[in-house]
């Protein structure tokens, strides 16, 4: 058998995103080169001071303070410094050398991607930056690779978490916006200056990515209308609700066609960022919290969305680390990956392996003592019950009175809630189960 390759990866910036990057290829070794087709090795982190204090307890031989030497001799480079320069140049240097780069920079791919994406081109390698764009959400690569049979019509997403969290909370509590600002800061979402995200300016520049690949052209942050939230207050965020809507940060490309022009103008893409009513019944209106969704509509696809987490530190290093098993498989193979990975050898198991909730439905005796009696045969077989809930039935002619009796399990074995189930219907005061469902998402 052939040897397996070795890949040389070296880690630009050890913050959030690095540190988590950095344990999960020295963690996760083995998966991941079985998925790459070669072993990954962490040849060095580069970082600005060798002795600070880190989330992630990593082996200090593996830091150094020389960013530019790491770059040049790697097969794969991860830059997760952030900021233009040095970020640029080492990303050129990288692909200059032939490296595959993988970044999350949206502020440096809204202000200068065009010079990456041609050099890295014109060297041949993979630049890839999944990260950039709602952090752990596959969307880049879906619009790139899934859609390009496709013609991308709109795209509506909510691609910063901090002001959706902020938006949400006044939508929630009535808060005006300084004070669930200063709840975002007390919890972490919000940095101590928030400029760049209520501001907008964060959404805008991913807004500028998002339009580039929608539409096969390029926007830069400058052809990005840009609104933050700092305006919107508690009055506008009670007046929507009333009329039925919410308000929600949204970064929007779409085609603008001749017919439809605001202006009287041609045809193009509008990109914008800005403080959106939506219907409290569209798909977006349910994304609360720091949480990230894209809503693409497409012509033949119809509508799609992709929801998930946008920031924070191991959520963005696993876009990270997809974008560097994708390089590393077109290092290996000179092509995309094999059509299956089967190196996982797990086995399929029945489904009495797995456990859920359980919806029970009972129609029962209106009798004292019915209940006490029903919850016990659950609590003997090891089923706990979650929620309970009675309707009382009376039938006018018979006047005879019934319970309808709503449960819902916490999880429980196939077997111990069949189990619990053949008990309930023996007892003599159960008219009829009506019916048992599996419950997810509770
Ligand atoms: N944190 C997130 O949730 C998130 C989500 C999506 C994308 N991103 C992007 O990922 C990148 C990293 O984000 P982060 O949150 O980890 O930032 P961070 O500020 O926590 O980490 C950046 C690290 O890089 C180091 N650094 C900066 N310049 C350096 C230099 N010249 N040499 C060596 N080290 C240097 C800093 O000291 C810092 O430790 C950014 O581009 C960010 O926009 C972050
Ligand atoms: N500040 C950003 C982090 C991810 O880019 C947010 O709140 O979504
Ligand atoms: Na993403």
């Amino acid at each position: 058998m052939s040897e397996v390759r070795t890949l040389k990866v070296a880690l630009l910036g050890c913050g959030n995103v690095g540190a988590q990057v950095a344990r999960i290829l020295l963690d996760d070794a083995d998966a991941l080169a079985a998925r790459s087709g070669a072993r990954l090795e962490l040849t060095g982190i580069a970082v600005r001071n060798i002795d600070a204090e880190r989330d992630v307890e990593l082996p200090r031989e593996l830091f150094t303070t020389d960013a530019d030497t790491l770059a040049k001799d790697a097969d794969l480079v991860i830059e997760l410094m952030g900021g233009i320069e040095p970020a640029r140049s080492l990303i050129l240097t990288a692909i200059q050398n032939g490296a595959c780069v993988v970044t999350g920079n949206k502020a440096l791919l809204a202000q200068d991607g065009p010079t990456l994406y041609e050099e890295a081109d014109k060297a041949g390698v993979q630049l890839s930056y999944e990260a950039a764009v709602a952090g752990a959400i596959p969307i880049l690569r879906p619009i790139r690779d899934s859609l390009s049979g496709d013609r991308i019509t709109r795209v509506l997403g909510i691609v910063n978490g901090t002001t959706n969290f902020i938006l949400d909370q006044m939508d929630s509590t009535g808060a005006q916006f300084a004070d669930a600002l200063a709840e975002a800061q007390r919890l972490g979402y919000a940095e101590a200056d928030p400029t760049a995200d209520v501001e907008g300016y964060d959404a805008a520049a991913k807004a500028a990515i998002l339009a580039s690949l929608s539409f096969h052209s390029r926007f830069a942050l400058e052809d990005v209308y840009c609104e933050g939230i700092t305006k919107v207050s508690a009055e506008d965020i009670a007046a929507a609700k009333d009329a039925g809507f919410v308000i929600k940060l949204l970064a929007i490309a779409e085609k603008i066609t001749k017919e439809n022009n605001g202006n009287g103008g041609g045809e193009g893409i509008s990109v914008r960022v800005h403080p959106t009513l939506l219907p409290r019944e569209h798909p977006l209106a349910a994304v609360r919290g720091a949480f990230n969704a894209v809503f693409i509509e497409a012509e033949n696809a119809g509508e799609l969305m992709f929801y998930g987490q946008g920031a924070g530190g191991t959520p963005t290093a696993s876009a990270v680390l997809g974008d560097l098993v994708s390089a590393a498989r077109r290092v290996v193979l000179g092509g995309p990956g094999r059509t299956e990975t089967t190196t996982g050898h797990v086995p399929a198991l029945p489904v009495s392996a797995s456990t859920t909730s359980y919806y029970v439905g009972l129609d029962v005796a209106d009798q004292p003592g019915v209940l006490a009696r029903i919850a016990h045969i659950f609590a003997e077989h090891g089923v706990s019950i979650e929620i309970m809930r009675q309707t009382i039935h009376r039938d006018a002619a018979s006047k005879n009175e019934s319970a309808e009796l709503k449960i819902v399990t916490h999880r429980a074995s196939e077997a111990a809630l069949a189990a619990t189930v053949e008990a309930i219907k023996g007892l003599d005061v159960i008219n009829s189960v009506t019916s048992v469902l599996r419950v997810e998402g509770v």
